[in-house]
């Protein structure tokens, strides 16, 4: 396949989902409890991921809904200074807030997040605030899962993919499972297999996989089956810091061991790893170096504070890849 790199287009990629906040514990190795202050970043997976792919270089845009008040003006400021077309992130008019995720960091291995998405903005979208003549206008669309949990954003998000069908425009879904923004798995399972099965690339871990097949303990081999009977060309499956396999229908399978690093915290991975596995495929680059550059990202951005600020440059992930040791498994 042709991986959407499209020099003709005017963006990239758009990405479409929740533009949050990240409130990030800045006393590390202790409870929530005891934490008392907190750092502020924009959040969000696919947020995340679009402020990723512009400090890369690509040419990104955002289909969303903020809230009408300071933490939407923020999030708006803070994509639109880091390059990333704002045009379609509707500001909010019915008094629905902007979601909020406190971060907890114990240890390296233990973080949590806890996540105020009470009547937020984002699950607002409607159908009628998603532009087919934007959508035209890219590459590729990431859809994030999480904005497929509750009306009216999922029917926003279904139009969305059909009209990317409809255009020509590849579908990338990362499957970015929230569980606290559904009413339960079964729900879940339903709308991940409608859009993974019209996407061109699916991005998930293999947990994530499990909530789609509504199973536990899959199989990559059934999953890939499963999906290479539908739209699918490439699937990726993420196994922390086992690494990380991409399959294409063609049969070819490609895996990439994660980078030894100092973790601070382990949020932020799976966004990281996505703009640059992306930015990988957009820039024409084979799928074995596309996944090092998405591991490579995921390691510079676990040692690092934040999911957004944290993203790096190429240079930096190219830097990685050439000098530092991954870890076996
Ligand atoms: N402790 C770690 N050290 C180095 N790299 C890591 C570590 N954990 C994860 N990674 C890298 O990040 C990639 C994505 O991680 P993971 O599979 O945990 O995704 P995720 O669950 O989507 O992440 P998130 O925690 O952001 O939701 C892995 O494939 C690996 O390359
Ligand atoms: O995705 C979220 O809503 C929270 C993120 O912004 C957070 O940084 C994280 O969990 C990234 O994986």
């Amino acid at each position: 396949m042709s991986n959407g790199a499209n020099s003709a287009k005017k963006f990239d990629f758009i990405a479409i989902g929740r533009a949050c906040i990240d409130l990030n514990a800045a006393e590390y190795n202790r409870p929530m409890e005891e934490t008392m202050t907190f750092v502020k970043y924009v959040g969000g997976s696919p947020a995340n991921i679009a402020i990723g792919g512009a400090r890369l270089g690509l040419k990104a845009g955002f289909i969303g809904k903020i809230a009408d008040d300071q933490h939407g003006r923020f999030i708006e400021k803070y994509m639109s200074d880091a390059g990333i077309d704002t045009s379609q992130l509707v500001v909010d008019q019915e008094g629905h807030k902007t979601g909020l995720a406190f971060t907890e960091i114990k240890s390296p291995e233990e973080c949590s997040i806890l996540m105020y998405r009470d009547d937020v903005a984002d699950l607002y979208l409607r159908t009628d605030e998603v532009d087919e003549e934007y959508i035209q206008q890219a590459g590729m669309l990431l859809v994030s899962g999480t904005a497929l949990a509750q009306s009216p954003s999922r029917e926003a998000v279904l139009k969305a993919v059909q009209l990317a069908k409809r255009n020509g425009v590849k579908i990338v879904f990362e499957l970015d499972y929230r569980p606290y923004t559904w009413k339960n798995k079964e729900e879940t399972a339903v709308y991940y297999s409608i859009v993974a099965e019209q996407a061109d690339i699916v991005i998930g871990t293999r947990d994530e996989y499990d909530v789609m097949e509504n199973s536990e303990g899959g199989s990559n081999d059934n999953t890939i089956s499963y999906l290479f009977g539908h739209r699918p060309e490439i699937i990726v499956i993420k196994h922390g810091v086992e690494g990380s396999y991409a399959y294409t229908k063609s049969g070819e399978v490609f895996r990439a061991q994660a980078y030894k690093t100092k973790v601070l915290k382990t949020f932020g991975a799976g966004d990281s790893y996505a703009s640059a596995f992306l930015y990988a495929l957009i820039t024409g680059k084979d799928i074995g170096t596309a996944l090092k550059y998405g591991s490579a990202s995921a390691s510079i951005v676990v040692s690092k504070h934040s999911s957004s600020e944290a993203m790096p440059t190429v240079e930096e992930i190219e830097e990685l890849i050439s000098n530092q040791p991954v870890i076996h498994s």
